[in-house]
């Protein structure tokens, strides 16, 4: 029998560093996140970062919490119980890291009677630090525990033309009766260095002006292409003028050379350039969160008026907007009928 199984990142437990801190560890040991020796990574992460971190971050959590939880989570549990109702077959909900685990909800599936599994990692575009670590780990999962499961990965659907077009209605519907001077793609960061450990021809990605927009296999895994790709699509989609849309990466760590332009830095340099009336769209994540709420809704907002802007919009991710609970309901009746899918 045929299920689905959905992933995103997860959150922790409550927004006290007491619950942040353990959440952060299996987040940032994980080899795909900080990709160093174990023995750099323990120092770097269990030395240095959670030491402060978890009480920085639990502030930070405690500022979007919702009384029924992480928005996150609960945003991602209201899309699997719309999709529920789209699809005849069981949909289980999991988390790469915190409590929701991912053995929990293929057991889940396992006890409905599934043994053919369509893994949705809830994420449009390839980072090894998101997409691979869901499908690596789910994999794990299925060899340690459900070793007679079948399992088929959706792939990255950042160009498919239905999500394009779902996306681009959405941030349409978020500049309705907002006017803008520019609108700002903000997408989550990822260091430098996975983009070029991601590249499997090895000399492709150059982080430059061109390696992106110049044809090449490496693109199947280079988020920095997908970002921009996806970017283009819906610029065109929307017919948005050239000079009104831009691209940035948000979410950094210190001490390393992550994708650039930070969006950050653009709040500051916007209104210096007249740029003072800014909707901004967070086009990497399917679902609010920490990232978006606080970094660009809140802090981002307060960081880009103090520098001298006018009107600031986060328009919101697509969490279990109609048009996106159907569309993957359309993905899933593919799978069940054609059993593979591909967007390209
Ligand atoms: C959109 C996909 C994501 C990628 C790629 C990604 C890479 C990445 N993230 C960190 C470090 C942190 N990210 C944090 C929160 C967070 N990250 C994503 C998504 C991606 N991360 C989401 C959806 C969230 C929000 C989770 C929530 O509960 O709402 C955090 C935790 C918060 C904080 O302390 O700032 C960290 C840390 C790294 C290092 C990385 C790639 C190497
Ligand atoms: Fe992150
Ligand atoms: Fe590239």
């Amino acid at each position: 029998m045929k299920g689905v199984l959905l992933v995103n990142l997860g959150s922790p437990d409550s927004p006290t560093a007491k619950d942040v801190k353990p959440y952060l560890d299996e987040f940032l040991m994980d080899e795909r996140v900080i990709d160093v020796p174990k023995w750099l990574r323990n120092i770097l992460v269990r030395g240095i970062i959670l030491q402060t971190r978890p009480k920085k971050s639990a502030e930070a959590y405690s500022k979007i919490w919702w009384e029924e939880g992480s928005p996150l989570i609960v945003i991602s549990e209201r899309f699997t119980e719309k999709l529920r109702e789209q699809t005849q077959l069981p949909v289980a909900l999991g988390m790469r890291y915190g409590s929701m685990t991912i053995k929990n909800a293929l057991q889940e599936l396992e006890t409905k009677g599934v043994d053919e599994v369509f893994l949705v990692p809830l994420y449009p575009h390839y980072a090894m630090s998101s997409y691979e670590t869901v499908v690596v780990k789910t994999m794990e999962v299925k060899d340690e525990f459900f070793t007679e499961m079948k399992i088929t990965t959706l792939p990255a659907f950042y160009k498919n033309p239905d999500y394009i077009k779902v996306l681009s209605e959405s941030i349409k519907k978020g500049l309705k009766d907002f006017e803008y001077d520019h609108l700002l793609f903000s997408y989550h960061g990822i260091p430098e260095r996975h983009i070029r450990k991601s590249d499997p021809t090895k000399f492709h990605c150059k982080i430059d002006g061109s390696c992106c927009h110049t044809n090449s296999v490496a693109h199947h895994t280079c988020y920095r292409h997908q970002c921009y790709k996806m970017t283009e699509l819906v610029k065109s989609y929307l017919n948005l003028p050239e000079e009104k849309v831009s691209l940035s990466f948000q979410s950094r760590l210190p001490n390393d050379p992550w994708l650039k332009p930070y969006t950050d830095f653009e709040f500051e340099r916007f209104p210096k350039e007249g740029k003072k009336k800014l909707a901004v769209v967070t086009p990497a994540f399917v679902a609010d969160c920490l990232e978006t709420l606080e970094e660009i809704a809140m802090e981002g907002q307060h960081q880009f008026m103090e520098a001298g802007g006018e009107t600031y919009k986060h328009i919101p991710c697509l969490n279990d907007s109609d048009a996106w609970v159907s569309l993957m309901a359309q993905w899933i009746e593919e799978w069940e009928k054609e059993g593979v899918l591909s967007h390209d």
